[in-house]
């Protein structure tokens, strides 16, 4: 069974709260999304594995760590995703980027992929799949599902700010073996399939569609 942690650090806490104000701007949005994923990203990375090294400083040779282990890929789930990606790469600039476009059916709620374009390696990558909310969980697992068996995938970590319930239980039964990071597991959600409280749409508001 994969491990779901919340991630309530304050510092976390107190951006989540300006995301959620429904007077928070575009521009304010999109920065705090960015700060938000990478101090995801920050603990969400805590267990990869480091080797030692030998290297001289100006004062002695010194014995010290490197990443070692898989390399990485961060996937993020169109549109909203994409507002995580820019920060992670500044932490982790050797990572590849995948890109899948799922959007949900407003009737049904069911995610609808329109595009998908991976790095030729991905199978072999430790992969960091983003988005800002996790609602019903149809994306999410539909994401988890193209990248583990059309992409033979076998390393996947889910990196989510907000996160229903209803959400959280759908990915931990779908994907079983999927590491989950959110910042909040929120109330539930509401007829059109929100995050209550939420934030709103996390696309437009990082995109200024609205
Ligand atoms: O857990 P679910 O019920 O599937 O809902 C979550 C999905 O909904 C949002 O995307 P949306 O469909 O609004 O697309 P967008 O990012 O292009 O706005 C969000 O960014 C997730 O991808
Ligand atoms: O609350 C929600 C649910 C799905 N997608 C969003 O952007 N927000
Ligand atoms: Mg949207």
């Amino acid at each position: 069974m994969g491990k779901v942690q919340v991630l309530d650090h304050p510092l976390l806490q107190h951006k989540l709260s300006i995301l959620r104000d429904k007077n928070t701007g575009v521009k304010e949005f999109r920065e705090i999304v960015g700060e938000i994923a990478a101090l995801m990203c920050y603990e969400a990375t805590r267990n990869l594995p480091t080797e030692e090294v030998e290297i001289e400083t100006p004062v002695a040779m010194a014995k010290t760590k490197v990443l070692s282990g898989k390399k990485l890929a961060i996937v993020p789930i169109l549109r909203a995703g994409l507002g995580m990606v820019d920060s992670m790469i500044e932490l982790i600039p050797s990572a590849k980027v995948g890109h899948i476009g799922l959007f949900r059916d407003p009737e049904t709620h069911e995610p609808v992929k329109y595009y998908c374009k991976m790095p030729p390696d991905i199978s072999e990558r430790q992969v960091f799949v983003v988005d800002p909310m996790l609602a019903t969980g149809g994306s999410a697992v539909a994401a988890l599902d193209i990248l583990k068996k059309e992409y033979g995938c076998r390393y996947l970590t889910l990196m989510d700010i907000i996160a229903a319930p209803e959400g959280v239980k759908a990915v931990t039964e779908a994907h079983p073996d999927v590491d989950l990071y959110v910042a909040a597991v929120d109330d539930h959600l509401n007829e059109h399939a929100y995050i209550v409280p939420g934030l709103g749409d996390a696309g437009d508001r990082i995109f200024g569609t609205k």
